[in-house]
This record gives C-alpha cells, sequence and structure tokens, in this order.
C-alpha cells in the first residue's frame, strides 16, 4: 500500500524539484523493484506532518482500512518518517510501515554485487540505523524529565547497540578505505595512459546501462528496475572518427531525495564521474517528468563536485515519443540551466539505446568533444589554464560561430 503526503507550499524539502509526485509511479516502481507489488494507493493533503502519524488519524484510519481490503503486508510512504512515527503507525495499521529512505536502501542491499558496493550499502545502513537509534534516545530523554533524570528502562541497551553499531561503522569505513586504496591504483594506472573519460550519468532508469552496452556492445544488466546498475563498469570504446579509444564507464542512477548518508557512502563510485573527462547525461526523453529528473541530476552533480565537467545530453527512448514529440533534427543544441549560470549551451542527441538509432550522431560528439578537451590540454602547460580561448576557437571550427558567444560567456570561471 502506498502512501504520499501533499504539503503544499508549505513544505520544507530542501529539493526545488518538490518532493510530492500525485501519480506515485516512482514510488511504485521503487516497491517493484524492491520485490513488492504495490495493491493500492492513497495520496492525503496536511499542511504539516503530523507529530505522532506523520498523517492525520482520519486519514490513518482510511488507510488502515483499505491495508485490509486489500491484504497488503505493508505500508510504505513516499516521504521520510521518524522513527516514532513509524512505530506509532503500525501500532495503529497492524502492518510494519517503512519509507521511501528505507526501500531505496533495501533496493541498494538487494543489488550490492561487487565488495566495495556491499560495503558501501552496509555503511549507509548502519549510519541510518544510528541516526534512528539517537532519535529515539532523546526521545526516551524527554520522557524521562530531562536532565538529572536518566537512566531510564532501555538506555543502557541503547548505548550498547549504539556502541555496537558505532563500532561497526568505524570497521566497515576502514574496509571500505582499503578496497578504494586499490581501485584508486588501479584508476591511476589507468590515467597514466592518457585517455580520455566518458561517463554515462542519468536518472535511474534512463536507460544508462542499455546505451553503455549498445555503445560498446557489452552486457551490463539493464532492467526496467531502479538502481539495476550499482557498481561501475568501465569498457574501452573505440571511435573509428577519431582512430582513438574513450573510456567508458556505466554508474549508478540518481534519484530524488537520495538518502543523503547514500551519497555519501557512495561518493567514491560517484567520484568516478567526477573525475569523467565528459558526461553524457541520459535522460528518458518520454518521462512526463522529465525536468524533475534532469533536475536532481544536476544537483547531485552540484553535490559531488561534477557540475563544471562538459556533458552531452542524451535524450533516449526515442522510440517512445509520439509524432508531435519527435525533434525536428537528431541532435541540436540547448541551453542548459545550472546554478549561478544563465544558461550553457550544450549538445542534445535524440537516440534509442533500445533500436540503436542515433548512435552514430552521438559518436560524433563524442570525438567532437574529445578533440575541444585535447586542445585545452595542450593549452594547460601555456599561460590560458584551461586553454579557454582556443578551447572556444576550436568549438566554433566544429559546430559554426553561432555555437559560440554563450558560452564564452558561461565559462568565465572554468579555471
Ligand atoms: N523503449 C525504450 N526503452 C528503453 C530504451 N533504453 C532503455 N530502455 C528500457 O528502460 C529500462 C531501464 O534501462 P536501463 O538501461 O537498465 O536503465 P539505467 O539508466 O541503467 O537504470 P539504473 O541502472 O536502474 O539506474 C529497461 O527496461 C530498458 O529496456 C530505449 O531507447 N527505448
Ligand atoms: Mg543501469
Amino acid at each position: 500500500m502506498l502512501v504520499g503526503v501533499d504539503f503544499g507550499r508549505a513544505s520544507t524539502n530542501p529539493h526545488p524539484s518538490g518532493s510530492f509526485d500525485p501519480t506515485l509511479d516512482e514510488l511504485a516502481l521503487l516497491a517493484e523493484s524492491a520485490g513488492d507489488l504495490p495493491v493500492a494507493k492513497i495520496v492525503a493533503k496536511r499542511a504539516a506532518p503530523d507529530a505522532a502519524l506523520f498523517v492525520g488519524s482520519g486519514k490513518a484510519d482510511e488507510i488502515k482500512l483499505l491495508v485490509q481490503a486489500h491484504q497488503a503486508h505493508t505500508v510504505l510512504f513516499d516521504q521520510a518518517i521518524s522513527p516514532a512515527q513509524q512505530r506509532n503507525l503500525e501500532r495503529v495499521l497492524g502492518v510494519p510501515v517503512a519509507d521511501r529512505t528505507a526501500l531505496i536502501l533495501e533496493i541498494f542491499a538487494a543489488r550490492a554485487k561487487s565488495h566495495e558496493g556491499k560495503l558501501q550499502v552496509e555503511l549507509a545502513r548502519l549510519q541510518y540505523l544510528a541516526t534512528r537509534l539517537v532519535r529515539r534516545w532523546s526521545h526516551l530523554e524527554r520522557q524521562s524529565g530531562g536532565i538529572g533524570m536518566r537512566g531510564g528502562p532501555g538506555e543502557a541497551q541503547i548505548e550498547l547497540d549504539r556502541r555496537m553499531i558505532d563500532d561497526r561503522i568505524k570497521k566497515t569505513k576502514e574496509r571500505l578505505k582499503q578496497v578504494q586504496r586499490q581501485r584508486g591504483t588501479q584508476r591511476r594506472a589507468r590515467e597514466r595512459n592518457g585517455v580520455f573519460k566518458v561517463s554515462l550519468v542519468g536518472y535511474t532508469n534512463a536507460g544508462k546501462s542499455t546505451l553503455f552496452n549498445a555503445l560498446v556492445k557489452a552486457r551490463a544488466y539493464a532492467a526496467n528496475q531502479l538502481f539495476a546498475t550499482l557498481d561501475t563498469t568501465t569498457r574501452s570504446l573505440y571511435l573509428e572518427q577519431a582512430g582513438a579509444s574513450v573510456s567508458l564507464s556505466d554508474t549508478v542512477g540518481f534519484i530524488r531525495d537520495l538518502p543523503h548518508k547514500l551519497v555519501e557512502a557512495f561518493r567514491a563510485t560517484l567520484q568516478e564521474a567526477a573525475d569523467a573527462d565528459l558526461l553524457l547525461h541520459v535522460v528518458d526523453a518520454a518521462s512526463p517528468v522529465l525536468d524533475e529528473q534532469m533536475a536532481e541530476v544536476e544537483r547531485v552533480l552540484e553535490e559531488i563536485g561534477a557540475a563544471e565537467i562538459p556533458q552531452i545530453l542524451v535524450y533516449n527512448k526515442a522510440d517512445l515519443l509520439d509524432e508531435s514529440q519527435r525533434p525536428r533534427a537528431p541532435l541540436d543544441w540547448i541551453e542548459r540551466q545550472e546554478n549561478g549560470k544563465t544558461g550553457v549551451r550544450t549538445p542534445r542527441v535524440f537516440v534509442s539505446a533500445l533500436e540503436g538509432s542515433g548512435l552514430n550522431v552521438l559518436r560524433e560528439q563524442l570525438v567532437q568533444a574529445m578533440q575541444a578537451a585535447a586542445l585545452n590540454i595542450d593549452e594547460a602547460a601555456s599561460d590560458d589554464p584551461r586553454g579557454i580561448a582556443r578551447h572556444e576557437a576550436a568549438v566554433e571550427e566544429q559546430q559554426g560561430p553561432h555555437a559560440e558567444d554563450e558560452r564564452a560567456a558561461t565559462h568565465p570561471t572554468q579555471a
């Protein structure tokens, strides 16, 4: 049973994309990805979350009736609920209650394949657990009457749990560091070869792995599931037009309200994207919430320090667009909105990774981006730190004069 609450404009949600999805489609897909079958959904409207139940008590009764009518075995909330709200709801509803964060962590835990991925998920889960214990403890403290009244019945146990968790967090972090140090060595070995690094980034389920497979003829796991990919896969992609290879990495997808601890735990994996010379930002062109998904990806890129990396926008699933939505040309240029920037002119390519259409145009753009970057590197040794002037000239040569003014104006601080 899926539940979403619309807090309207009063919402304190920090994400500009807004946290309320009236369709609950994404929550449904998350539930399916975790192996659940959504049987019913309900949306509520409130000015603010109820302290005890998150929803009002009338709504809770309504949910309970639906749970019974559909024999639902779990209630999933689209927003984060506190441990106390979770416990109260479970008591009222008579079934387990979980929120979006717990659901995402569950999916990650089930999907993690590599040693590093497993450790990252373990760390995120422990950290999630730790914050919940802290909150429960402070809740008990309040109940016991404040300072001087400590020593309630559960305190010793919680303190013990906390120490155990803190200990495991420490150990997991150490092991993770070890694994990442090894990977870092491998990565540096690759870097020394001077290979041009391209990373696929984008919202989960946009089609990154399908595109990766189509481009490098690999068999990365692609599925209609959220977070099908957790571990980074890297392959060499030979570009005939350039007579050279680039390294192409498939990475974990992004999602709105990605639990912060998870981003932290996956920082090293995401770092792969931040180290790239070029990002292929893959979007599901057929998604009704395309803008929100793109904004979310930009937000995460900003968070991991990858907002300045040049992008090619890959509008995937073009086969699903109807005639009126189809672009007139397979390639155009759009102004990408970025924090603090008026708009960055970025190539946009329409492809269907599934049918293999548009891939040649994409390869051409890859070659151009590579050549532009090569000129940048040439310039790196000279006075102009990133060779912006020459880079602009090179891009102009390749794309005609029209593409240029904005680029020069919007990359003034690139160095
Ligand atoms: N119609 C259509 N479906 C596509 C296309 N590309 C991918 N898909 C489907 O979209 C779903 C997700 O594809 P993936 O390649 O797993 O997406 P992803 O971005 O790697 O997803 P995560 O790894 O979960 O973040 C699969 O069911 C694909 O078959 C396309 O061009 N057209
Ligand atoms: Mg994938």
